[in-house]
């Protein structure tokens, strides 16, 4: 039997922070057709907050290293401010938005990083994903709006990277819905140089991606979204998409397709 279409959608601080380009992926998310998730990160929000609150965030590899203070900032700014401001905007365009951290009813389970070269404080690995939640909630006409925060079982909540969400939840889904994962950034798409929009890669191979990588033309944030994005593609998400909020419309998209090798049923 076909699966339906399920839509998630992650998008980041540059889109979030400047209220014309998120109101328009609001109005975006909000007409796509079918079931549809979005995961959102605030990254820049939370390094603006703390440095205002006198205690500058530091980012290795795009991940914040998360002492007490710098959680209690990710926790009010992605659980709070972003999240539920989103949802409001999305309400207002009659978009049925219920916003949900991994704690709330036990959707998204993680470990703290162990201690390595580096410390990266509360920062959580995922190990399981409640999709039996998020089915319950999409059967009921609901569209979860989802924070990078996930949880421990044992009462701490742990900052994890919005890229890894929004892969980790398209694979959880995968089995039950046909997966189309877009992550939703300022750039037309992965670009051969960042200054010149017309050199987009309308798709990747994995097996080009150690190239891209030597050749420094994948540098910063764009390292977590192909990482995650192909580790999408492995799970059985059917299509991965990386580009700007043109994406989100009912027809075909135009961005960078992410392809890895088709793996046995
Ligand atoms: N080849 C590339 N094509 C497009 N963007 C790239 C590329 N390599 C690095 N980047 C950088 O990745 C950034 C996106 O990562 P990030 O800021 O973490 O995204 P998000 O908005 O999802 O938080 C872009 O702003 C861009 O500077
Ligand atoms: C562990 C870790 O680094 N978490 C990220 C979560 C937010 C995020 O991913 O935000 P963007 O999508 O806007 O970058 C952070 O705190 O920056």
């Amino acid at each position: 039997m076909k699966k339906p279409v399920l839509t998630v959608v992650k998008v980041g601080g540059a889109v979030l922070e400047k209220e014309d380009s998120r109101k328009e992926l609001l109005q975006k998310f909000a007409a796509l057709y079918g079931p549809k998730v979005l995961v959102h990160g605030g990254g820049r929000e939370a390094s603006r907050l703390s440095e205002e609150l006198g205690h500058p965030a530091q980012l290795i590899e795009g991940r914040r290293i998360t002492d007490d203070f710098q959680l209690k900032v990710a926790v009010m700014v992605y659980a709070g401010a972003v999240n539920k401001q989103v949802v409001a905007e999305l309400q207002s365009l009659k978009c049925q938005a219920i916003g949900l951290s991994g704690a709330d009813g036990n959707l998204i389970q993680a470990v703290k990083r162990p201690v390595g070269d580096i410390d990266y404080g509360w920062v959580g690995d995922i190990i399981g994903v409640n999709a039996t939640l998020l089915q319950v909630l999409l059967q009921g006409g609901y569209s979860p709006v989802l924070c990078a925060l996930t949880h421990n079982g044992e009462g701490n909540l742990l900052n994890t990277n919005a890229d890894t969400i929004a892969s980790e939840v398209a694979g959880s889904l995968q089995k039950h819905f046909s997966v189309r994962l877009l992550y939703c950034f300022e750039h037309a798409g992965v670009l051969a140089k960042l200054s010149e929009p017309d050199s987009l890669f309308p798709e990747l191979w994995e097996a080009e991606l150690d190239q891209l990588l030597q050749q420094k033309i994948v540098h910063a944030g764009m390292k977590p979204k192909l990482y995650t994005g192909f580790k999408a593609c492995q799970q059985g998400v059917e299509e991965v998409w990386i580009g700007n909020q043109q994406m989100l419309q009912n027809g075909p998209i135009k961005g960078t397709r992410l392809r890895t090798k088709s793996i046995p049923e």
